[in-house]
C-alpha cells in the first residue's frame, strides 16, 4: 500500500513491544515529556445533563456513570457498545467539547496531568485529534484544503495536505471545495485526513469508516495502525466488533454509559468463554457468525437507569445483591470487569 509507505516515512516507527497489551496500572505517570507510557487515563467519569422539567424544576440526567479506561503509548483501544452507550460523549468529554448544560465529575488525565478546560483547549487539534462522528464538524465557511492545513505544524503544509488528499483520491480541485460541495464519503475522508496529518499523541476516531468503500476502510485502518506504530495512542470508537478486532490491542465494552469490560482482542474468540462480563459475551454471541443468539431486553435509557448493576435486569447470572449497588471495576486476569459474578 503506497500510502502506508508514505506515512512510515513521515513518522518514526517506535512502537515498543512492552507497551502493547493491557495495562490497568497507572502508576507510571509524568507524560510523554517525561517518558510515561499511559497517555490517557479516565477514572470514575460521570457526565450528567441538566434538564428542566415543568416550571423551573431541574433534573440531572446521568448519561455516563463511573466510566474507566486507559490507553498507553502505541496502543489502539477500541470502544464498542450499542447506540446511546456513551461512546461519543466520552470523546467529547476528553476533548472538552460537551454542551454547556453538561456537568462532569471524575478524572481525565492526559500524560499524567489532569485535563482542565484550559489544557483541553490548548491540546485540542494539536496533541489530541478528534475524527468526529458527524461530518457537520467541518467548518462550513472554510475551504476543506485550508481546514486540513491548519493542523499541519511541520514542513510544507500544502504539500503534506495534497499528498494525503491524493492518497484518498481527492483531486486538486477538492482543496477549494466548501463542505456543502462534498459527498458524505469525501467529507469523511477529509475528516480522517485532519487526524492523519496532525502530530497528535492521542487520536480519537469516532465511527470513522461508515459509508466508505471496503478498500478505503482498509486503508484508513492501516493509517491508524501506523499512527500507533509511531507511538500515538488511538481510541477507535465503533459499533462493529469485527473492525475493532482487525486493528485494536484491546477492546472496552460500553453499556448504558459505563465500561463493563476491557479485554485483550484474543479473548474475542470461540464462544466468548474467555470474556469476563455477561454483556460482552452476549454481544459476541449475537454476531451472525457466532450463532446469532441475541439476549432479550434493551439497554436502559439514561432517564430510567436501574438501581445497582445496569445490566442486571437482562443478566442470567443476576442475584438480589446485583440490584442494590453498581459493582466496582476490578482487574480480572489480563483485563478488567464490572461484575461481581465474573470469574
Ligand atoms: N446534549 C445532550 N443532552 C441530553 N442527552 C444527551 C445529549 N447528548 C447525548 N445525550 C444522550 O447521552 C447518551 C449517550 O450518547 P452518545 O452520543 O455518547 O452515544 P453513542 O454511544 O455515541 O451512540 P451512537 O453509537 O449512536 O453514536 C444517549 O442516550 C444520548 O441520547
Ligand atoms: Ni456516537
Amino acid at each position: 500500500m503506497r500510502w502506508i509507505k508514505w506515512i512510515k516515512n513521515r513518522f518514526i516507527p517506535s512502537k515498543p513491544e512492552s507497551v502493547v497489551g493491557l495495562s490497568w496500572e497507572s502508576a507510571d505517570f509524568g507524560g510523554a515529556e517525561t517518558g510515561s507510557k499511559t497517555v490517557l487515563e479516565v477514572e470514575d467519569l460521570s457526565v450528567s445533563f441538566v434538564q428542566y422539567e415543568k416550571g423551573l424544576q431541574q433534573k440531572q440526567m446521568k448519561v455516563i456513570s463511573s466510566l474507566d479506561i486507559a490507553i498507553n503509548r502505541g496502543e489502539i483501544l477500541a470502544v464498542v457498545g450499542s447506540s446511546g452507550s456513551g461512546k461519543s460523549l466520552l470523546a467529547h468529554a476528553i476533548l472538552g467539547i460537551l454542551p454547556e448544560n453538561a456537568s462532569v465529575t471524575g478524572s481525565i488525565k492526559y500524560n499524567g496531568k489532569e485535563l482542565t478546560l484550559q489544557r483541553q483547549a490548548m491540546l485540542r487539534g494539536n496533541e489530541i485529534a478528534l475524527v468526529p462522528q458527524s461530518v457537520n464538524y467541518l467548518d462550513p465557511l472554510m475551504q476543506v484544503g485550508a481546514q486540513v492545513r491548519t493542523g499541519i505544524k511541520n514542513g510544507d503544509a500544502l504539500a503534506v495536505q495534497r499528498e494525503v488528499f491524493d492518497r484518498y483520491q481527492l483531486k486538486p480541485e477538492v482543496d477549494r471545495f466548501y463542505p456543502f460541495q462534498l459527498s458524505g464519503g469525501m467529507a469523511r475522508r477529509i475528516l480522517i485526513s485532519t487526524a492523519i496529518v496532525s502530530d497528535a499523541q492521542l487520536v480519537i476516531a469516532d465511527e470513522p469508516t461508515p459509508g466508505l468503500d471496503p478498500e478505503v476502510v482498509e486503508e484508513t485502518l492501516g493509517y491508524f495502525r501506523e499512527m500507533s506504530a509511531r507511538g500515538c495512542a488511538v481510541m477507535l470508537i465503533t459499533h462493529d466488533i469485527e473492525t475493532a478486532l482487525k486493528i485494536a490491542d484491546k477492546v472496552a465494552v460500553f453499556y448504558a454509559g459505563t465500561t463493563v469490560e476491557v479485554a485483550p482482542i484474543e479473548n474475542f474468540s470461540g464462544d466468548g468463554e474467555a470474556l469476563r462480563h455477561p454483556y460482552s459475551k452476549a454481544l459476541w454471541r449475537a454476531l451472525p457468525q457466532n450463532g446469532f443468539m441475541p439476549i432479550p431486553g434493551a439497554q436502559p435509557m439514561p432517564n430510567n437507569l436501574p438501581e445497582g448493576c445496569l445490566f442486571a435486569p437482562r443478566c442470567s447470572m443476576a442475584t438480589s445483591e446485583c440490584s442494590i449497588k453498581q459493582p466496582k471495576v476490578r482487574k480480572l486476569r489480563d483485563g478488567m470487569v464490572r461484575c461481581g459474578h465474573a470469574t
